[in-house]
């Protein structure tokens, strides 16, 4: 028996379109990562492909765009289980800084070793710091000394797959359609791990926005087809290098 499994990066927010690195800041989507949002739904509803089960991260913009990927396809109902081991990279002390300022600032080699080096994370946020998630309540039950201050790829990893083994992988074996709404690291993250993506090439995958990306498991829970299948592989593929280049410009 094979097992569905939907990945979906939140929409387009407010702060990607102002190209502002964002990790654990709480923006909510802009009116194209609605628009986003909703043509998920049709997508899912074109494929028969309804989520039974929903894994957000606790920030708003994922929340929002699986509400409304949910509600267009009436699965507005079924379970939703949140944790915050889902939450996007958190970037640190870049968190609300332009990334074409930084890019330019400090170069291109650095700019992207913060952006997609396995293991460089950016610097460390100021716990009291204005864009610091540390003091924000829906963090209270995160020990202190787990509750990130920067995030490389690999820390990720490391915070994302026990909430896959304990929580999603239970989902999958009892027969649910998953649907995961992340961010484009935590996304990142699991496919490295799904698809077996070395610590290298893992530099080199981007995940666009609004775009459900879907894999059938097996028994095993490995990808009957490695990297999955966008169900719109061509507004994937543009999303995909708009993403690349974010800073660019
Ligand atoms: O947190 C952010 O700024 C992004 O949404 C992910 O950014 P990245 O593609 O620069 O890692």
């Amino acid at each position: 028996m094979t097992s569905k499994l939907i990945l979906l990066r939140h929409g387009e927010s407010e702060w990607n379109s102002k190209n502002l690195f964002t990790g654990w800041v709480d923006v909510d989507l802009n009116e194209k990562g609605v628009g986003e949002a909703k043509n998920a739904a049709a997508l899912l509803k074109s494929e028969d492909l309804l989520p039974t089960v929903v894994h957000t991260s606790l920030l708003r913009r994922a929340i929002h765009t699986a509400y409304l990927a949910l509600d267009g396809c009436d699965r507005h109902w079924i379970p939703v289980r949140r944790s915050w081991r889902l939450n996007e990279r958190h970037y640190g002390s870049l968190q609300g800084l332009n990334k074409a300022e930084i890019r330019e600032k400090y170069g291109e080699t650095q700019f992207m070793a913060w952006r997609r080096s396995y293991d460089v994370p950016p610097p460390e946020i100021e716990k009291d710091g204005e864009f610091s998630q540390f003091n924000d309540p829906r963090y209270a039950d995160v020990p202190a000394d787990e509750r990130p201050l920067h995030e490389c790829l690999k820390d990720v990893v490391a915070r994302m797959l026990p909430y896959w083994e304990s929580d999603i992988v239970p989902d999958l074996k009892d027969g649910h359609t998953v649907l995961v709404a992340a961010h484009g690291n935590s996304l990142r993250a699991l496919v490295k791990h799904l698809d077996d993506i070395s610590d290298d090439d893992i530099a080199g995958l981007n995940i666009p926005t609004g775009i459900p990306l879907y894999y059938e498991l097996d028994e095993n829970l490995k990808p009957v087809v490695k990297g999955g299948r966008y169900l719109d592989p061509e507004a994937a593929e543009a999303g995909q290098k708009a993403v690349a280049n974010q800073g660019k410009k």
